[in-house]
């Protein structure tokens, strides 16, 4: 089944990938742009337990950044529109640090879009609070931009380079194949601060190798994006063609080039995976430094038409765009981190209780360790991966691969971006039992939520029937 793959891509001789894709070094972080900044900064620290650790206030615009582990998320306030002055210079009043344009063009940007003193990032001006920069850090900003246009991307920003006493940082903003999905490239290998010019650290009183053991995220597992259908293919061929990204197999009954189809029983839903090329060779930030960090793996969603209207689908819909849905973090314990979040108020979707009283689960879940109580608590799911080789079949059930999951409901007002927890045992895709009960969790949360939505409007409807 798994033959002819098409998107293979076999990395050809060093010289030859020069011309061929930009190749990341690590993710940097992820770049958010919402309405109310605080709104978020608040969730983040005191619900999901990030650490607010740089900031940058000008009388425009306020930018936070956030990190547990190497996640980390720059929250961006979106300004309004009354807010947006036409030929605005980039620098805003309380900015104390120097920028060069590279480029003649960059005249042509600062009278465009990006007059907000958005700096590594521009302001979107989209509609809805949207997670839409994935941002990467590169070797070389000014070769990754000429390569990348002679493959045909459009820049945002181009190359710019901005300093302040730790040195310098060069970045460029290219636009994506996927909605409102941009990438910042940044070139930080001579930059000696925490984290980038323009931000101010804020120091905290712990040493930033310190583990908080209740709630051990540690990075980014995987980014999905909500994609519209017969998309797929175009979107993986970008990722591949630009960034030398290659695909790999979420499930071992996937079809190379249908990908993961669950296509039944309400289910309509075709998932294909894919990752960057490993070469976390360019000087690693802190927390890291020196450590090896694993990298994140990016996940296309399509909806399909049969099963009717999806979670999918109401992401197009209420995002306005096809874009990033959600993000997984990775925890070393799911247990004890959706116990944590729970008590601070984060908010979980649960599958249909039938899922944890399901014939086998119950066993399966007590041979992995866990407790079905305690995984029903939070609404966590496990799968366990069978398809095994045989030494491992031969060995115990603690040899078995497991994957732990739960969905938290949207952290935005709209449906327009949620988060997940992720613990892998041994499992490197998604397994068929999790991405089945999750979509069934997502699909009985909004099913409420427009139950929810309907009923003032319809008893407001009454009233005025009434009147009438
Ligand atoms: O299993 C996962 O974590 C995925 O990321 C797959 C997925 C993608 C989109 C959905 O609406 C539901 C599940
Ligand atoms: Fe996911």
């Amino acid at each position: 089944m798994n033959q002819g793959f098409r998107f293979l891509w076999t990395r050809p001789s060093q010289n030859v990938t020069e011309n061929m894709a930009v190749f990341l070094s690590r993710l940097h972080h992820v770049s958010l742009h919402v309405s109310n900044a605080e709104k978020i900064a608040n969730d983040l620290v005191s619900k999901f337990k990030f650490d607010l650790f740089a900031a940058r206030l000008t009388d425009k615009s306020k930018h936070f950044a956030f990190r547990k582990g190497a996640a980390v998320f720059v929250v961006n306030e979106r300004p309004s529109k009354s807010r947006v002055g036409l030929n605005e210079g980039i620098l805003g009043s309380t900015d104390r640090y120097s920028i060069d344009p590279q480029r003649a063009d960059l005249e042509k940007y600062k009278q465009g879009n990006n007059s907000l003193g958005c700096l590594y990032d521009l302001s979107p001006l989209h509609p809805v609070d949207t997670v839409n920069n994935v941002c990467f850090e590169v070797e070389d900003v000014q070769r990754s931009f000429k390569v990348l246009r002679d493959l045909g991307c459009n820049f945002l920003v181009p190359p710019t380079t901005v300093e302040d006493v730790n040195g310098p940082v060069t970045y460029s903003v290219v636009k994506s194949i996927v909605g409102n999905v941009c990438h910042t490239l940044i070139e930080k290998t001579n930059y000696e601060g925490v984290f980038l010019p323009g931000f101010d650290v804020i120091e905290k009183n712990w040493s930033l190798e310190e583990e908080d053991m209740s709630c051990p995220v540690t990075h980014f597992d995987h980014i999905t994006y909500a994609c519209p259908r017969k998309t797929t293919h175009q979107v993986m061929g970008w990722y591949e063609k630009v960034f030398g990204f290659q695909r790999f197999f979420i499930d071992s009954n996937e079809d190379v080039d249908e990908g993961f189809v669950i296509n039944q029983e309400g289910i309509g839903l075709r998932l294909t995976a894919m990752e960057y090329w490993k070469c976390s060779k360019a000087g690693i930030a802190l927390p890291f430094a020196g450590k090896k960090e694993p990298d994140c793996k990016f996940v296309i969603a399509e909806s399909l038409p049969k099963q009717g209207r999806n979670q999918v689908d109401t992401f197009l819909e209420q995002h306005r765009a096809p874009g990033i849905q959600h993000i997984g973090l990775y925890t070393k314990n799911i247990v004890s981190t959706a116990h944590t979040m729970a008590e601070a108020g984060v908010q979980f979707s649960s599958p249909p209780p039938a899922y944890y009283t399901q014939l086998g689960k119950q066993q399966e879940i007590e041979e992995a360790g866990h407790s079905p109580q305690m995984l029903a608590q939070h609404g966590i799911l496990l799968d366990t991966d069978l398809h095994q080789d045989p030494l491992s079949q031969r060995a115990s059930s603690e040899s078995k691969r497991h994957l732990l999951q739960v969905f938290t409901k949207p952290i935005f007002a709209e449906n327009t971006f949620f988060l997940e927890l992720i613990e892998r045992r041994g499992a490197t895709g998604f397994g068929e039992g999790n991405i089945k009960a999750l979509w069934r969790s997502v699909q009985a949360y909004m099913e409420n939520e427009r139950v929810d939505r309907q009923e003032p409007q319809g008893s407001s409807k009454t009233v005025q029937t009434a009147l009438s």
